[in-house]
């Protein structure tokens, strides 16, 4: 494919997502329907997608329009890029650009605009993130690093960076967590690569990664979401023993094989019996959120959130840690995480539960930034006092 057919192909998928569909199942209708476009076509299509879901509101407002060829020259426009390059209406690329759309769009001048936020969440980062708040915003606008977590059960770091560079995948050492490598070079490779179906190697971002790194002697753990298993995973790798659980046993369902692949034994266990597994020394409760730590990676999230559906993860958060505090052995550790910024989200919820309880105490709370190393992560200590 050209460089204007991808653009053209793309803008067709944006039209899509913006009639309803999901951004992944338009993806893939488009590649099922498009049997002669190669694997870096894919790639360069799907960035484009994506680019353009980031910047949503800013790429419309530079294009003109709210469709996904005035998005799409929005995006060329912000990138410095001449739309005209590309709009040639040769062969597959799309039509040249009309006198209008040649026509200099003035951004207007909010900040839901700027920020590429929708407008109630403009105040909700500011009293979250203080003097932080555009520039996270902003770092939720570019691509999320691709990060792996070195399985320190199977393989050294230096040993898995050495790996992984034979076969076409560059890394260096991520200084967010001692097991972290980010990708630098051949990410599309790593699926098939050996590091990573030997279980030397696993995705997760950094964040994630410090947060159950700062856990300190392992005992018995209960993953309380284990959803994927990302947090189960990461907990065995350092001795813990792990019992995963959640709500949903769907979200369960890969768990299985990535343990197989990390050499782990994960107790898999329905959400009924957890109780009869109780105590845990540690309590890990990797709560339903908004997500808005990750947008970078799911940026349709970040505009399909409302108020109503963030009081309602707000609800499940309580539900819980309700729910979780019981489970914990006397003297053991409750850590509540998100993979969220916002303070409704954090330390608003962790403050609530401190004041619905005598038996636990806060030791500490960490936030991690959205930025080049990692996802924006929260998460807090508690100890049960008695
Ligand atoms: C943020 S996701 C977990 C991600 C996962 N820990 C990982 O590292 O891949 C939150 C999970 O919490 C589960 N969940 C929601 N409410 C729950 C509840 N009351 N009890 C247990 N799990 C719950 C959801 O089904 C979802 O899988």
């Amino acid at each position: 494919m050209t460089p204007g057919a991808r653009v053209a192909a793309a803008i067709d998928i944006l039209d899509a997502i913006a009639a309803g569909q999901a951004a992944e199942q338009a993806l893939s209708r488009w590649a099922r329907a498009s049997r002669f476009a190669g694997s870096k076509d894919r790639a360069a299509v799907r960035d484009h997608v994506f680019d353009v879901l980031r910047h949503w509101r800013s790429d419309a407002a530079r294009g003109g329009a709210e469709t996904g060829r005035a998005r799409m020259i929005g995006r060329l426009r912000a990138q410095g890029i001449d739309p005209d390059t590309l709009f040639d209406g040769q062969g597959h690329a799309p039509a040249r650009l009309s006198v209008a759309e040649r026509a200099p769009h003035d951004m207007p001048g909010d900040r839901g605009t700027a920020w590429d936020l929708p407008d109630w969440l403009v105040p909700v980062f500011e009293d979250s993130l203080g003097p932080h708040a555009k520039s996270q915003a902003l770092a939720l606008t570019g691509r999320a690093p691709v990060t792996l977590r070195v399985n320190l059960s199977l393989c050294d770091m230096s040993k898995a960076g050495a790996m992984l560079a034979q076969e076409g995948i560059e890394t260096v050492p991520n200084p967010r967590a001692d097991t972290a490598l980010t990708v630098t070079e051949g990410a599309r490779r790593l699926r098939n690569s050996a590091a990573y179906r030997e279980g030397r190697v696993e995705i997760q971002d950094a964040s994630s990664q410090a947060a159950v790194a700062a856990l300190g002697r392992p005992g018995r753990a209960l993953d309380l979401c284990a959803g994927g298993g990302g947090k189960a995973l990461a907990l065995a790798a350092y001795g813990w023993a792990v019992t995963a659980s959640d709500i949903d046993p769907k979200r369960m369902k890969d768990l299985p094989e990535r343990a197989a692949r990390g050499r782990h034994k994960i107790d898999i266990c329905a959400a009924e019996q957890v109780d009869a597994r109780a105590p845990f020394d540690l309590v890990f409760v990797d709560a339903p959120c908004s997500g808005a730590g990750t947008w970078r990676r799911a940026p349709e999230a970040k505009w399909a959130l409302t108020p109503a559906r963030l009081a309602e993860f707000s609800a499940m958060q309580r539900e819980v840690l309700t729910k979780a505090a019981p489970l914990v052995a006397p003297g053991g550790a409750l850590v509540y995480a998100t993979c969220s910024v916002l303070q409704s989200e954090n330390s608003k919820q962790v403050e609530w539960f401190a004041s619905q309880t005598s038996t636990f105490e806060v030791e500490r709370e960490t936030c991690w930034p959205v930025d080049e190393w990692g996802d924006g992560f929260y998460s807090a200590h508690l100890t049960r006092a008695d």
